[in-house]
């Protein structure tokens, strides 16, 4: 077997055993891919390949240095590729090569950007036939590894729609991995609807780590059974999702378990449930069209620290609902607004701190140096200082912020900070194992290393100034190279007159190069006494990082007390250069009521104008009308969002406000993105308004902008209609309801708690002005039109426009401009509104024929589909049988007075009675 052979071979069994997509393999100095693997990463990463003979077969061979594996894994795992990893060891009787890790995304986060940091789990329980082939289970467990700052969250989700709240707390959480438990693999729509919302990766991991006996063993083992009990996880699914992960993180081998170590119990009771469909519409990370920049979190961020910054936008998509917890924050950022001063000083004082949550888990991992540590002791002495400016300020003093300095374990902080204070020096390298990392007086063999070393190094500083004195050479010099060592350089001019003893090594242009035996001799100890200390130093500074990492805890603990701080002055910040104010928080239940509100996104860039909102209980239902453009939409989510900002525990864009805390905000708002999925808008609308009708409850606020637009206009009213009425009677929430059916105006009537606001707009001489204040009432017309203008809509279209609308507004009858009959010539059907007669005219004004909305009419039973009830699709279709050529042109012109009724309908505001006359003419038409 030749050598190749045995390499490619050897790989190739790896391979086998790993059940990875790629592998790299460390040949000496380099990580190597062969055959296809070669091809693969050819292909994606750009990496030259070249042949390598095997067995008189040529086989494609790619490779990267050792040191510069990394970036290539994570290329490699970005697009989507399990990577393995093997690894070369020296042993007595050669090298032996074994699969250390197997690179995900998951495994990969310590490494990666500050954003993603979860791993999830998520199993079934009680399943049923059903959810074998995905149609859902009765419960779900749920775990979350975070990577970066070490927690662990469990959970069982069961109750009325357990695999839509599964989805939500994935969402929530945004992992960059998920593992998939035996029966929800095959949840294809499930795993699906994950990847293109979070990116994240399904990994089909091992089976029989998820059954519960190994599951319970391997949590027991990683935290402990008695955590495992006192955390009070009963719910065998949250158990076997949790010890799933445990087994993962493990078997791809990359250390980070060591700085697990918070198991928490996470209950989606203490938060506000808020769907991802909710969390894309109230644009709280990112926008509706995907950016950063415009989101509700962009704009409120001013941490200065990434944990700061993680910890805040955590805060925004996991309000809470505790009205203590939420206190306590607000007590600290009003302590905060009011001491300026100290604000900033504080804030100063955390620019300097250094990730120490992502420390703790890079310490863990083995892959923190010296600048690391170094960093890390820094940012523990921060705590006392960041302590002296809380007592100092008074406000400060009396606020919970004390409670949040003291929260870490500070005797085992000062410790720490003490002991790498002890070991490293001031400027230490970014590479661990050449030395100078450790600094004098820390360890006793290492100075005298150093000492031996400085001396040998000054022999070879002063010898140049011996050897001249010694001989009376001029132009020499002692110097150093990577190829040559140490040697002693003569000029050519002096060259001829060096002593016998020196020996010629090189000769250049100018100079020649000796050695001496004794210059030989200290330059092999000088070597002798660098590998001593990289070596010892390398040593010492594991024992040092092993510490910190055993210390993962307390790292951890400084480092949310630091992110806490942060989170809470860049709240206290936006609250007093925006304005914001403090809101009241009530119990749950109670009323919302807003006094000039503000949208605290869209007044950044405007000139805004307030509105109040009050959703007592006599008004838990606004019905929100008003022309396009004018602020419907804004309005409702400006409300949204204070009601959520207060359940943060911010200050809010408002003179004041009242929030009674809610369990749950809603949203449906226009569908943008689904129909890319496949599925209708209407069908997403409908899904979402279903959602909001099976969850939402008196506690919740909800917030619907337009609801059956996308279907037939009587569907799309009696939906909204009968969802109100639901909304009202059986379920209570505070709702928030924008509509174009002007016909939905009069549940107002109907019901005590619904009320009618509209946003108000101006017209004067046809110019319409927008005046962006709410008030009571519902809107008298719509302004359509106008939009339809200021889009660019041809003047044609619009002039015609306000004509219909005009004579829709009189009652009168309507002139159609049907097109058709013989001989080119323009046919006119008239549809009078007063006697539901339709008249047809030819273009001359000449009356032909008359058609009366009656069933005995063969010219009108000839009409087929019309609006058909589901599909919301026009189909107009002249019948042909039994009836003339002027039949035919009749039926379609009627056809399309029917249409252009119906259109007009949906977007502007014809009198309820119009309505109703053109659905009964319809009736008639459809049951002839
Ligand atoms: N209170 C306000 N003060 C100033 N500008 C506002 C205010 N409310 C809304 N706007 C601005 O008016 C524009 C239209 O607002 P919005 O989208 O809320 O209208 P809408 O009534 O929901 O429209 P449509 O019915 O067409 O969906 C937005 O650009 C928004 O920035």
């Amino acid at each position: 077997m030749t050598e190749a052979e045995g390499i490619v071979g050897e790989f190739k069994s790896l391979k086998r055993s790993s059940d990875a997509d790629v592998l790299a393999m460390q040949v000496g100095d380099f990580y190597e891919f062969f055959d296809e693997d070669a091809e693969l990463v050819g292909e994606e990463l750009d990496l030259k390949t070249s042949k390598k003979s095997s067995g008189g077969t040529k086989y494609p061979m790619a490779g990267v240095p050792v040191a510069e594996l990394t970036p290539y894994l994570k290329a490699l795992v970005e697009r989507g590729y399990r990577v393995a990893v093997a690894n070369q060891r020296e042993t007595d009787s050669g090298h032996v090569r074994e699969i250390e890790r197997v690179a995900t995304p998951g495994t990969l986060l310590e490494t990666s950007d500050a954003d993603a940091r979860y791993v999830a789990a998520v199993v079934e329980s009680g399943s049923t036939a059903d959810s074998r082939s995905g149609g859902g289970a009765d419960a779900y467990g749920l775990a979350f590894a975070d990577v970066t700052t070490g927690r662990f969250y469990v959970t069982e989700i069961d109750g009325d729609d357990p695999r839509g709240k599964t989805l939500t707390e994935l969402y929530r959480f945004d992992p960059v991995e998920v593992l998939p438990g035996p029966a929800v693999r095959e949840d294809d729509d499930l795993l699906g609807t994950v990847r293109d919302r979070t990116g994240a990766t399904p990994t089909l991991f091992d089976a029989d780590a998820f059954a519960p006996g190994g599951a319970d063993r391997a949590l027991r083992e990683q935290f402990g059974a008695e955590t495992v009990d006192s955390v009070g996880i009963d719910a065998d699914a949250a158990i076997r999702a949790a010890g799933a992960i445990v087994a993962y993180v493990e078997e791809t081998g990359t250390g980070v378990l060591a700085s697990m170590t918070r198991l928490q119990r996470y209950r989606d009771a203490d938060h506000v449930e808020l769907d991802a469909t909710t969390q894309r519409n109230l644009e709280l990370t990112e926008t509706m069209q995907g950016d950063r920049s415009g989101s509700l979190y962009d704009t409120i961020d001013h941490t200065v620290t990434s944990p700061g910054g993680r910890l805040l936008k955590e805060w925004l998509q996991r309000p809470r609902r505790s009205r203590d917890v939420l206190r306590r924050r607000q007590e600290s950022v009003e302590a905060l607004a009011a001491a300026a001063l100290a604000r900033e000083e504080l804030r100063e004082t955390l620019g300097e701190a250094y990730d120490l949550e992502r420390l703790a888990s890079k310490s863990t991992h083995g892959s923190a140096d010296a600048r690391d540590l170094l960093a890390a002791r820094d940012t523990l002495g921060l705590l006392p200082e960041l302590e002296a400016a809380i007592d100092a300020a008074p406000q400060l003093a009396d606020s919970p912020l004390t409670d949040i300095v003291d929260q870490p374990d500070r005797e085992a902080a000062a410790e720490l900070r003490e002991r790498l204070d002890a070991a490293l020096a001031e400027d230490p390298p970014s590479t661990v194992r050449e030395g100078g990392m450790l600094t004098q007086g820390f360890d006793e063999e290492l100075d005298e290393i150093i000492e031996r070393h400085e001396q040998v190094e000054e022999w070879f500083d002063t010898l140049a100034e011996r050897e001249r004195e010694e001989y009376g050479l001029a132009h020499v010099s002692v110097g150093r190279n990577k190829t040559d060592g140490y040697y002693i350089q003569v000029g050519k001019s002096a060259a001829d007159g060096v002593p016998e003893h020196y020996e010629n090594v090189k000769t250049l242009k100018n100079s020649e190069r000796f050695v001496t035996d004794e210059l030989e001799e200290k330059e092999r100890e000088i070597m002798r006494l660098e590998e001593r200390r990289g070596d010892l130093e390398y040593e010492l500074f594991c024992e040092l990082r092993d510490a910190v990492a055993a210390a993962a805890e307390t790292l951890q603990d400084v480092g949310r007390a630091i992110a806490e701080i942060d989170a809470l002055a860049s709240l206290a910040v936006h609250a007093v250069g925006n304005d914001w104010t403090r809101p009241e928080l009530a119990e749950p239940g109670e009323p919302v009521e807003i006094e000039q509100g503000r949208h605290p996104v869209v007044e950044q860039t405007t000139d805004f104008v307030p509105n109040g909102a009050s959703l007592t209980d006599d008004r838990r239902f606004l019905i929100v009308t008003g022309p396009n453009m004018s602020g419907k939409s804004t309005y409702m989510r400006q409300t949204a969002l204070i009601v959520l900002l207060a359940q943060i525990g911010s200050f809010v864009p408002a003179r004041s406000a009242q929030v009674g805390v809610v369990d749950g905000i809603y949203t449906r708002v226009g569908a943008l993105d689904e129909l890319a999925q496949g599925r209708s808008t209407f069908m997403v609308e409908m899904q979402e308004l279903s959602n909001i009708l099976h969850s939402a409850t008196d506690e919740s606020l909800v917030i619907l902008d337009e609801v059956g637009r996308g279907t037939a206009t009587y569907d799309g009213i009696s939906i909204a209609w009968a969802a109100t009425e639901y909304l009202v009677n059986e379920i209570g929430a505070r709702t928030l309801f924008a509509t174009h059916y002007h016909e939905l105006t009069a549940l107002g009537d109907h019901f005590d708690t619904v009320a009618n606001v509209h946003v108000a707009a101006d017209e004067t001489d046809g110019e319409v002005t927008f005046l962006r204040t709410v008030r009571d009432g519902p809107t008298d017309r719509s302004y359509g039109i106008h939009v339809a203008d200021l889009a660019g809509v041809p003047d044609p279209v619009v002039d015609r426009s306000q004509d219909v609308l005009a004579r829709l507004r009189d009652d009168e009858a309507i002139d159609i401009r049907g097109s058709g009959g013989s001989g080119g010539e323009t046919k006119q059907v008239v549809f009078d509104v007063q006697s539901g007669q339709m008249t047809t005219a030819s273009a001359d004004g000449g009356a032909e024929s008359a058609a009366r909305g009656s069933a005995s009419n063969d010219a009108v039973s000839g009409v087929e589909g019309g609006r058909t009830a589901s599909g919301g699709e026009n189909k107009r279709t002249a019948s042909k049988d039994g009836s003339d050529d002027g039949d035919a042109e009749l039926d379609e012109s009627a056809a399309e007075v029917l249409d252009e009724l119906a259109d007009l309908s949906i977007n502007d505001t014809p009198p309820v009675e119009l309505m109703a006359k053109v659905q009964e003419w319809q009736d008639e038409l459809d049951g002839a």
